[in-house]
């Protein structure tokens, strides 16, 4: 080989292997999730009391997370924590594994949040809302334009920008609220419990533009809310809190399988008898129960023989079981089971 084939040769293997790798970048790239924000051990206390206590909590890029707990658990002020408008009595949240602590505009760069209340000057317009907010983060003329175009599409209310926010509906406010958080085309969009107290129409528009900021635009999203079935549909891994505390984490069939060995029973009485409940309680197969009105909810072992004892119980305390229903359980019964209590109560 003379010298010239040699160095051309050279040159194609260079130029191949350089092919190569960058096809290997965009393979790991579409294969890679990378973990681009975390808390550590975050604790706040207020007033002496802790109210929340040690949080760790990862989002890998484009996932959706679900925050869910009872009022009071911890989850507004966690996120306020992450978003750094509280902060923290102790612990740490990362960016990319760089503490934002001491460098908050670095996160706020690539955050949305929605916050629970409603943040709009009820005498401007939609439009004009958005206008300011968009103005806060240094946006202008044309391009301020075309994202408060976009953002008033996605919430599906762009021809009633020019009203008042004064006479909207809760839900549409709320909507304004999303688009108010999405003008700078942030990464990262915390929600917190957008949908509470809203009309059916704009919390299905809601859940509908999570999902699309989500599955279409790959926006990495945490979604607060003590609604389970919100949570259920829209999220791929769940954070369980109460209390402060993370109690319990993860895809929702790792959660699901926190119950694997059990299953739910609920039976329907004619008239309610507190004593009937409590031997029921004190059956071996029975892991817990809970009563409420003629309806009696059970978490028992996956066992046979259940049922006829329960009849037999009934026999003894003269009770009428009208209807039986034995399933799988839910996430809101692994809710049940972690806490004791309802999401709800
Ligand atoms: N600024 C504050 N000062 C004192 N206590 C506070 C403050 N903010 C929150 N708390 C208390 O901290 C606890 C957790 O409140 P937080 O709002 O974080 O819970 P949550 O899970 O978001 O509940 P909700 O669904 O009702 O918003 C509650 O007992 C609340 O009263």
């Amino acid at each position: 080989m003379n010298s010239n084939k040699m160095t051309f040769f050279i040159i194609k293997i260079c130029i191949d292997v350089a092919i190569m790798d960058e096809r290997m970048m965009i393979w790991f790239e579409e294969e890679w999730v990378e973990m681009i924000l975390e808390t550590v051990d975050l604790k706040k206390e207020f007033n002496g009391k802790l109210v929340v206590d040690g949080v760790n909590l990862y989002l890998n890029e484009g996932e959706s997370v679900g925050l869910l707990g009872p009022n009071g658990a911890g989850k507004s002020t966690t996120i306020s924590m992450i978003s750094s408008l509280v902060k923290p009595t102790s612990g740490d949240v990362r960016l990319s594994g760089n503490s934002i602590l001491k460098h908050p505009a670095e996160l706020r760069r690539v955050l949305g949040v929605v916050p629970q209340e409603i943040a709009l000057y009820e005498d401007l317009t939609a439009y004009e809302n958005l206008k300011f907010f968009g103005r806060i983060y240094k946006l202008r003329s044309k391009a301020l334009e075309n994202r408060i175009q976009g953002a008033l599409e996605l919430v599906g209310l762009q021809d009633r920008q020019k009203e008042q926010i004064k006479h909207y509906s809760g839900g549409m406010k709320r909507r304004i609220n999303i688009a108010a958080a999405l003008l700078h085309e942030p990464k990262i969009v915390i929600m917190d419990e957008p949908t509470v107290g809203i009309d059916p129409q704009s919390r299905n528009h809601i859940l509908e533009t999570v999902r699309l900021l989500n599955r279409e635009k790959g926006l990495t999203v945490v979604y607060t809310s003590h609604y389970m079935e919100e949570v259920e549909n829209l999220c791929d891994r769940v954070y369980i809190m109460d209390d402060g505390k993370v109690i319990a984490s993860g895809t929702k069939d790792e959660l699901k399988n926190i119950l694997a060995g059990e299953e739910m029973l609920t039976i329907e009485v004619e008239q309610e008898n507190q004593s009937f409940v409590e031997h029921l309680g004190k059956l071996e197969s029975v892991q817990q129960i809970s009563a409420q009105d003629k309806k009696i909810k059970m978490i028992v072992s996956k066992k046979t023989g259940l049922l006829p004892q329960i009849f037999q119980l009934a026999e003894q305390e003269h009770v009428t079981i009208l209807h039986t229903q034995l399933y799988t359980p839910s996430l809101e019964d692994v809710f049940l089971h972690l806490t004791g209590r309802k999401l709800r109560d």
